[in-house]
């Protein structure tokens, strides 16, 4: 089996990336994100509060003539800007891009954090890190990923992210036509979860290389690049008037700056995101101050390869033994 769907910007700065998926039967439509960060597939539902819903789409189990509840499962989530969800499970029919799952663990919301209720394009997320991550309890759920993987032709699924425009996801093979040369892969460390790598080096504009083994996670969920101090401050060093702002919580610059662009290493192979994903957005609709794609990942205890980095490539997950990831320019 295949499957191949949209990713959809939800907003002109591509804050984050919505696919639609259905669950049940008659099949249900919501727009979810699909983050390789987590791993619980999680929706707004007709359990959630409709004080807490604001426009999303909802499923409601009790509309399936296939949903199961779970009974007494339950399931809690934080994530890392601090929004989080929780709430209770069913078992249902989900199907993204065609690939269908049976009897996938739908996790319903009975309370998500504001963050989410303010986001009207976002009805959940389908969390594609492994498996060991998944919040239900007393027994973990799978992901899609892991649930489909014996019925597809590859054991893959690839992100073609785009910079203001819409992209894919596919599953179960690797679309030759979305990349150019060829694919270089690296390995992944599956604990504790992520989809854990290394780059091999950076360099700042037409800047040398340098090499240097950078851990990180490749997070399809988060929506910007968060790199060490030292290679942040070299960048930014670049960038006329540009500061690291705490009353921003991170670089900020004259949105008129000529930024350089940002090379990162995958073994022997370069990556250049241009400068205009860098160039991130207007702190406020009519600020000339704008706010930077890279930030440093100091305190965060990682530094994450979110969509700024993940748009510049066309990428693959692949769920092999032993696991690994894969980039190609496109
Ligand atoms: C350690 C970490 C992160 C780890 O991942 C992280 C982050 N970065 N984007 C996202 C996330 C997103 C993507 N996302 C980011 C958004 C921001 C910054 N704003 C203002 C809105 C309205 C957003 C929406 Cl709707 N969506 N989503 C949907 C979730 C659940 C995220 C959780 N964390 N997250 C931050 C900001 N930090 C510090």
């Amino acid at each position: 089996d295949t499957g191949s769907a949209a990713a959809i910007p939800i907003n002109e700065v591509d804050i984050a990336y919505v696919t639609p998926v259905t669950v049940g039967t008659p099949p249900q439509t919501l727009m979810l994100d699909l983050d390789t960060g987590s791993s619980d597939l999680w929706v707004f539902s007709s359990l959630t509060p409709s004080s807490q819903i604001r426009g999303q789409e909802i499923y409601t189990p009790t509309k399936s003539s296939t949903s199961q509840l779970l009974n007494g499962h339950t399931w809690s989530i934080r994530y890392g800007d601090g929004s989080s969800s929780r709430g209770t499970v069913f078992t249902d029919n989900f199907t993204i891009g065609g690939l269908e799952v049976k009897s996938q663990a739908v996790q319903t919301a009975q309370e998500v954090s504001s963050s989410f209720t303010q986001e009207q394009s976002l009805d959940g997320l389908v969390g594609l890190g492994f498996s060991t991550l998944n919040t239900v309890r007393p027994s973990s759920q799978l992901t899609f990923f892991d649930n489909a993987r014996p019925n597809l032709d590859e054991e893959v699924f690839t992100a073609d992210l785009k910079y203001h425009a819409t992209g894919t996801y596919d599953f179960g093979f690797i679309d030759s036509k979305k990349h150019n040369g060829t694919i270089t892969y690296t390995p992944v460390q599956p604990s504790p979860g992520y989809w854990t790598h290394s780059l091999s080096g950076y360099s700042v504009g037409s800047g040398a290389f340098q090499s240097s083994q950078i851990s990180g996670i490749s997070d399809t969920g988060t929506t910007l690049l968060y790199l060490p101090t030292a290679i942040v401050t070299a960048y930014y060093r670049q960038v006329q008037g540009a500061q690291n702002s705490q009353y921003y919580g991170g670089y900020v610059f004259p949105c008129a700056s000529t930024l350089p662009t940002f090379t990162f290493g995958i073994e022997g192979a370069r990556f250049t995101i241009p400068a205009s994903y860098i160039n991130y957005t207007r702190i406020s609709p009519t600020s000339t101050t704008c706010y930077g794609g890279l930030q440093s990942s100091s305190g965060l205890g990682i530094n994450i390869f979110g969509d700024v980095a993940l748009k510049a490539a066309f990428v693959v997950f692949s769920g092999t033994n032993p696991p690994r990831i894969g980039f190609a320019p496109k």
